[in-house]
Formats: C-alpha cells, structure tokens, sequence
C-alpha cells in the first residue's frame, strides 16, 4: 500500500481566516489553557468561557483572561472551540450553545468523540472542524512558548462555508502545531486512534507495564527505590532517546547485553497473547462498544475512573516516586 498522508506546515497555512473573529474557549483545562494562552499570544481574539468561578475561573483571571459565562462568550462568537472534559461536551452543547447558533459560526473540536458518536449533532449552516494536538495540554503550551510545537490532526466534519479546512489550519498554525506538521484526517480516523492509543500504550499500556515491572521487583525483595529507577525514572531517558533519535539512536545508547536481553526477552513479554489482547481492544474502540461503556460508567458518576485515582494515589510506586522526587529534580539539566 503506498500512501502520503497530506501534511501542512507553517508554510501552507496563515491565520488570516480567524483574524479579526471572535474565538470562545470553552473550558480552561489541560488543552483549555493551552489553547487560550497560545492563540492570544498569535494574535487572535479569545474569550474564555466557564460554567462557574472556581478553579479554572481564577487561573484565566490570572492569566490575564476576563472570563465569561459559557452562553455569554457563545452568544458573542464566531467560533466555539469545545475544551471541557469528553462527557460533559453534549450537555454543554445543548444547553449553552446550541440555543445561541447563528448562520456561519464555526464549531470546532480537539477530539472527535462527541461528532463521532453523534452525542453532538450541528446544525447544517455551521462548519464542524477538529484540530486535535497529538500530546497533553501543558506541553502544547510549553513546546509554544520554546518556539516549537506539538503536531496536530485537522479534520473537516462539515463544510458550510467551503473554508472549514483553512480554518482549521489557521487554528492548528495559531496553536503552534504546524511549526512541527498538520496531519489531514477524519473525525473518524482521529477518534478511534486516539482512543486507541492512549488505551493501549500511551496511558494504558505504559503505565501497566511500568507498575508490574516495578511490584514485580519489588515482590522479589528488591529495595522499591532501586525498582523506581529502573522501572519508571530511567523509561523518560530512553524514550526521550528514540523520540530525538529513533529506536536505532536509543539501541545504539544501550549497552549490546541490554540490546540482546531486550531483544529476546521483550517479545517473551510483550508476545502474540498480548497483541492478541492489543487487538481486541482496538475493535472494542472500532465498534463503539468502549464509547458506550465510557458513557455509561460517567452516567453513574465515574466510579472506576475515580478508584483509579484513589489506587493509583495511594500505590507504593507513586509513594516512592514522591519520596525520591527531591533527588530527581536535583538531577534534572538545568538549561
Ligand atoms: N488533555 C489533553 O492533553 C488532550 C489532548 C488532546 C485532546 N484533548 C481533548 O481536549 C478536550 C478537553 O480535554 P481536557 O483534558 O483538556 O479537559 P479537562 O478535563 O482538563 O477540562 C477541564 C475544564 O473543563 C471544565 N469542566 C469540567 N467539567 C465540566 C462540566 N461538567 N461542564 C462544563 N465544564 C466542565 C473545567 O472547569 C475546566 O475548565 C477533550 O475533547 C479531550 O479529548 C485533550
Ligand atoms: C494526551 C492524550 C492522551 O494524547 C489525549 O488523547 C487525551 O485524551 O488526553
Ligand atoms: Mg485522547
Ligand atoms: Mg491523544
């Protein structure tokens, strides 16, 4: 199969689509915050809306934001850009934007969730773009200020005014993203992907991994401050390798028993059962059958997301971690 996937960098795009509108940030969170602060800083008009004061509130105020209600900054907008949690997006569409859509306006989307699985369906007289960054919040903010950017998926739901996918590139150029590149998508292709990935390997699958090699050793009697070394500290250092330099960069920084050990015995761990189970979760995603189970398990407050917290808070491994955070930071590099 040979395909190129199309690519825009910030030499194919400019920001004169947005200039001059009026751009409403819902939410103020991880990508909330980001967004904000990176499209103001490239110039465009941003007004922040919340639901309520409080933490967000205060943290736009001291960014230098003067927020807004949520229908208010709606009422005002040209483009309505949804950055409050996955779940709460539907609730938040029907009750503080929809009853305030005018002709033309622009309702855009860093995840394609909500589109995807029809909880949010736009009227036909709107333009439904995605610009979704391929990494957290914070560090679409700082890679930004550092003068790069993290990459991003756009994609075009609906073309009312056949400029959704400028649009789109003047949002991702504005965000930073395509200082690195703008991969052309679809809502279709972005959602499950993203799923997929932050399930199985991402947030999923490392932190998994890292948490049974870690007890593991520590079940073997090994001190828990050796284990978090080896198991969840030094994992930054090679993948910070294979991102600067690609798996041959990182092999090539390794010593040859680390080479053949992870060789033979990475695939004895990671095995055919293991892709088997990878798969399975895939389709579990390309069904739609995790978005239903998501949607049920928030219907009833989110009590295994919330254990997970607890779990996760109160697990040796995140104890050690703060026990040796003073050391940690003593070694970081300091430029
Ligand atoms: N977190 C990421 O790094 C990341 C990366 C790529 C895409 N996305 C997408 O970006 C969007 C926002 O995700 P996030 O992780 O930044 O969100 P978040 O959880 O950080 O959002 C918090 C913000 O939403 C507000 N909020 C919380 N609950 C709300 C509710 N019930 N109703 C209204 N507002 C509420 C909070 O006050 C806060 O301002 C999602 O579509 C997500 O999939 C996130
Ligand atoms: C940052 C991630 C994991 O890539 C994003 O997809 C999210 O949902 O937070
Ligand atoms: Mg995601
Ligand atoms: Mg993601």
């Amino acid at each position: 199969m040979s395909h190129i996937a199309k690519i825009y960098t910030d030499r194919d795009t400019t920001l004169d689509p947005l200039k001059g509108k009026k751009i409403a940030v819902l939410g103020y969170g991880s990508q909330g915050r980001a967004w904000a602060l990176n499209l103001r800083d490239s110039g465009l008009h941003v007004t922040v809306g919340l639901e309520r004061e409080g933490k967000s509130w205060e943290q736009a105020k001291a960014d230098g934001f003067d927020p807004k209600k949520t229908e208010d900054a709606v009422k005002d907008a040209d483009v309505v850009i949804f950055l409050v949690p996955d779940m709460a997006q539907r609730l938040v569409y029907r009750e503080k934007v929809q009853p305030y859509i005018r002709d033309g306006m622009d309702i855009v989307f860093a995840h394609g969730f909500n589109i995807h699985y029809r909880l949010i369906e736009p009227p036909s007289n709107v333009d439904v773009y995605m610009v979704a960054p391929k990494g957290p919040g914070p560090i679409v903010r700082e890679f930004y200020v550092k003068g790069g950017g993290v990459p991003v998926l756009v994609a075009v739901h609906q073309n009312h005014s056949g400029k959704a996918m400028e649009k789109a590139l003047a949002i991702a150029k504005a965000l930073g993203g395509t200082r690195a590149g703008a991969i052309e998508t679809t809502f279709k292709e972005e959602t499950e992907t993203d799923l997929i990935g932050e399930q199985t390997i991402l947030v999923g699958g490392v932190m998994e991994l890292m948490k049974a090699a870690f007890e593991t050793l520590v079940e073997m009697g090994y001190q828990p401050e050796v284990a978090y070394f080896e198991t969840i500290n030094e994992l930054k250092m090679i993948v910070d390798l294979i991102y600067d330099k690609g798996f041959m960069g990182m092999l090539k920084a390794v010593s040859d028993t680390a080479k053949y050990g992870g060789f033979t015995v990475g695939k004895q761990v990671i095995n055919n059962e293991t892709r088997k189970r990878l798969r399975e979760a895939a389709e579990k995603v390309r069904s739609g059958k995790f978005a239903e189970e998501w949607i049920e398990e928030y219907g009833r407050g989110s009590p295994t997301l919330q254990k997970g917290m607890e779990d996760m808070d109160k697990s040796l491994e995140e104890q050690t971690g703060r026990r040796l955070k003073e050391i940690i930071e003593r070694g970081k590099p300091k430029s």
